[in-house]
């Protein structure tokens, strides 16, 4: 017998890759965080001595989601500006409130909120881009999450930073503080074309290069951006991107909802990921992103969530749910995006895009333990002919049972074990006094 830390033994277990097969009484081994191996319930009880053994006797056992794009700490603004389109949304709302408010404790309070929020709906690992990263790295040591988190640029002083030089310094000063950290990751992110400038972008483009990171940062989100591009540039902003050396293999191009069939091309022919967040593409009616066609030509299309204050949860089941009917919807097919490549996009293609789709993003043995389970025998999932399906159509994030980062266990029958639900409580609403103070 060999000693592990922990069994997991499921009904279903669904690695997502090498295959997309569902293995139906199957046991996950976990020992030192990694998974060691994924085999038959009967023939992991014969040959693992499990210090503890967890019976997911009707659950579908997933790795654990990746939330591609994330502000987490604007949950403290969450439904603050509702029903407004985006440049209303930043230029009228967000930007004051954040120019108000934001700092390390409102950083870190929101991101720890944020990551509660997260794991109970399965996410194990999020990508962020916000102000004071440093706290949301705090923060997701804390939750015991992992994070991807973006060493911002924007061309405007913040309580954070005066310029983007200022921001790059401190976002770099940040990575060498936690570069030990084995469930922190770090990328570069500039907020976007039309709030950086030439120069910083080709800064962050030798940095890129240099320190292996990827760049994430939102583009062609709305028309209107793609318009002010052209006449401020001449060139639409993915060209003057381009130009500056940002589209490769490691950008993260969030949004890309209005792209012309040869930026499509451009997209693919670089091996660039997009990160697709259906849900504020909805509600800022910013438009619909033509994953299809992208996934067609062979781009990587992970999904996030966006900011609370675009979505308004930080849901990647929705997501899920709401990438795979859009394709659908846009395409006129619905062969395209299936439940189970809705899934790999929320697991293993968001992790590619961050860097990591050797560490997680599929159930593998060698890979990291971070697992969620999700209970499919309540009302709304039975019967279950396909648990992929339910997965994506039928079941949300409600459903999920427990969670693992890095093979400790972070969510159990619905309880955060790291947290303190009253105080997330207390904190949420002293921010909402503090914000709706006059
Ligand atoms: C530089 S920190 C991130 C910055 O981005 C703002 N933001 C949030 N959601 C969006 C979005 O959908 N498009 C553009 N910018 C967004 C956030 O409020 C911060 O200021
Ligand atoms: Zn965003």
């Amino acid at each position: 017998m060999q000693t592990i830390d922990t069994l997991l033994v499921a009904s279903h277990v669904i690695p997502v890759s090498p295959s997309p097969a569902v293995l139906a009484d199957h046991a996950v081994a976990i020992d030192a965080g990694r998974i060691v191996a994924v085999v038959p319930a009967a023939e992991a009880l014969a040959r693992f001595d499990a210090k503890k053994v967890v019976r997911l006797d009707h659950h579908a056992l997933i790795p654990g989601l990746v939330n591609l794009h994330c502000h987490a700490a604007m949950t403290l603004m969450r439904g603050l500006a509702d029903d407004q389109p985006l440049m209303t949304w930043l230029q009228d709302h967000i930007w004051p409130a954040e120019g108000k408010h934001v700092g390390d404790a409102f950083v870190h309070d929101g991101s720890l909120l944020a990551m509660a929020e997260m794991l109970r709906g399965g996410v194990t690992c999020v990508n962020d881009m916000y102000f004071f990263p440093e706290a949301t790295a705090r923060a997701a040591l804390r939750a015991k999450m992992r994070a991807c988190l973006g060493i911002i640029a924007i061309e405007f002083p913040s309580a954070y930073a005066p310029d983007a030089n200022g921001y790059l310094a401190k976002g770099l000063a940040t990575r060498d503080a936690y570069r030990d950290e084995p469930l922190l990751a770090f990328s570069l992110a500039p907020h976007a074309p039309y709030t950086v400038g030439d120069e910083t972008l080709k800064r962050i483009a030798v940095l890129s290069e240099e320190l292996d990171l990827p760049i994430h940062t939102h583009v062609h989100e709305t028309q209107d951006e793609i318009a002010q591009g052209l006449a401020q540039h001449g060139v639409r902003p993915l060209e003057r991107l381009r130009k500056l050396g940002i589209v490769g293999p490691r950008l993260i191009a969030v949004h890309a909802v209005h792209l012309e069939p040869i930026e499509i091309e451009l997209l693919a022919r670089e091996g660039a990921s997009v990160a697709h967040c259906p849900s504020s593409n909805l509600k800022l009616a910013s438009g619909f992103a033509p994953i299809a066609a992208l996934r067609a030509k062979g781009v990587n299309v992970g999904v996030g969530t966006d900011g609370a204050a675009s979505n308004n949860r930080l849901d990647v089941f929705t997501e899920m749910r709401t990438a795979a009917l859009l394709a659908k919807a846009v395409s006129g097919n619905a062969a395209t995006v299936t439940a189970h490549e809705a899934l790999r996009m929320a697991t293993l293609d968001a992790a590619r895009a961050i860097g990591l789709e050797r560490e997680i993003g599929s159930i593998e043995v060698g890979k990291q333990a971070d697992l969620a389970a999700v209970e499919l025998s309540s009302l709304e999932t039975l019967p279950c002919f396909d648990p992929v399906s339910h997965l994506v159509y039928a079941a949300g994030r409600e459903h999920v049972s427990h969670v693992w980062v890095a093979g400790e266990a972070r969510l159990e029958e619905r309880r955060l074990l790291d947290l303190d639900e009253t105080e997330l409580r207390e904190k949420a609403r002293w921010w909402q006094r503090k914000l709706q103070a006059p």
